[in-house]
């Protein structure tokens, strides 16, 4: 960013400190794959419902510079991470890759956000939730999950035919297993609030923790047990629940997609997902990726950013979109590598 405009953008930040309180939403990338469209949907998706924060990108090293550079094309802040992998294990993760996702804890550190919501980018959003940011401070709020699926097929709870989205199915067998499982969420999207003292906890009980299927799912639930406040379904959809739990689905009151099978992969030939619904699903999500309309516009200066990225429409608003831009470019400067001098 050229200095005059980096002097302006660190003024502007000044003053958007003072007066916004920090949001931003935040998704994970990791490797040099595909998954980047992922990303790039999302801030898409963000854009097209109009919400008034940033999307921060967590990159593990292994994302090129060109992915990098892609994201910022499209108005992300691209901050990148340091993995953290689980303490020496015999475990066999639902899938193995999972054991990367661990690196997510990281967005703990983020702490120039006072609260944050994280999507996986395999998720899509078509309304806007910025409502989210306004719930109480002190909670973990997410979506609780189903446990119909193979992958659950470790637990007892699979065994039993339990699941917490239908207790009433196949009550829990207290006199044989003891008390229910606690309320268990998808950690695909989160509510939550960094802080370095949390950070460092979970650091710390990762070391002392026996990985688990689930990988960080199961660790975030562990560790946030007691604070955790399930929300409504509509804020992360995951697919399964269409053919597990369908009387829980009101799919045109659905806000967030929850694709847990990259939509842009998709074939249509795995189970289940020649389903017409799946189908509609994952055409909405190509609408957005592919359109151009929805494309960052790096405003020339942050006033006509106001006017540009009419985002800051929620009330109250829209008087501090300049300072959001700035805000958001400045943090842009100062997680995004230099660019190489070639
Ligand atoms: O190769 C990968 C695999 C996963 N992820 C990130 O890790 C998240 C969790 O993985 P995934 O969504 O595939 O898990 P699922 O929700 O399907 O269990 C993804 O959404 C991405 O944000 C990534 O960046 N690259
Ligand atoms: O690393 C563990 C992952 O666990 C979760 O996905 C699972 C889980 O939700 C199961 O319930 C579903 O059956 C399954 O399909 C789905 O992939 C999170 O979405 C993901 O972000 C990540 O934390
Ligand atoms: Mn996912």
């Amino acid at each position: 960013m050229a200095p005059e405009i980096e002097g302006r953008a660190t003024t502007s930040v000044a003053k958007a400190v003072m007066h916004l309180p920090r949001r931003a939403y935040v998704t994970f990338l990791a490797g040099a794959g595909d998954y980047v469209k992922g990303a790039v949907g999302l801030a898409k998706g963000l854009r097209k419902v109009g919400s008034a924060y940033p999307l921060v990108v967590a990159v593990l090293p292994d994302v090129p510079e060109d992915h990098r550079r892609l994201l910022e094309s499209q108005g992300c802040i691209v901050r990148e991470i340091e993995p953290i992998y689980p303490p020496e294990n015999q475990t066999k993760f639902a899938m193995a890759y999972y054991v990367i996702n661990y690196s997510k804890l990281r967005i703990w550190e983020f702490v120039e956000y006072s609260k944050m919501v994280y999507l996986d980018a395999d998720i899509q959003v078509y309304e806007n939730i910025d409502e989210l940011f306004d719930l109480p401070d002190g909670y973990f709020y997410a979506v609780m999950d189903c446990f119909c699926e193979r992958t659950w097929s470790h637990t007892a709870q699979y065994r039993v035919g339990y699941c917490q989205q239908c207790p009433e199915r196949a009550p829990w067998p207290a006199d044989e297993l003891g008390p229910p499982p606690s309320l268990y969420f998808n950690a695909g999207m989160f509510v939550f609030e960094p802080g370095i003292a949390t950070a460092d906890a979970l650091l710390a009980t990762l070391k002392v923790t026996e990985p688990a299927p689930f990988a960080e799912q199961d660790f975030l639930n562990m560790f946030f047990r007691d604070i955790y406040k399930p929300i409504p379904l509509v804020y992360n959809l995951v697919l399964a629940m269409l053919w597990r739990h369908p009387e829980n689905v009101e799919l045109d009151k659905v806000k967030v997609v929850h694709y847990c099978a990259a939509p842009w992969r998709y074939t249509g030939k795995e189970e289940n997902m020649d389903r017409a619904d799946i189908k509609e699903l994952v055409r909405r999500w190509w609408d957005i990726y592919n359109d151009e309309s929805l494309d960052y516009k790096r405003p020339a200066t942050a006033a006509a950013a106001a006017v540009v990225d009419g985002g800051a429409a929620a009330a109250g608003e829209a008087e501090r979109r300049p300072f959001l831009v700035a805000l958001s470019e400045a943090a842009a400067v100062k997680y995004i590598k230099a660019p190489s001098a070639a």
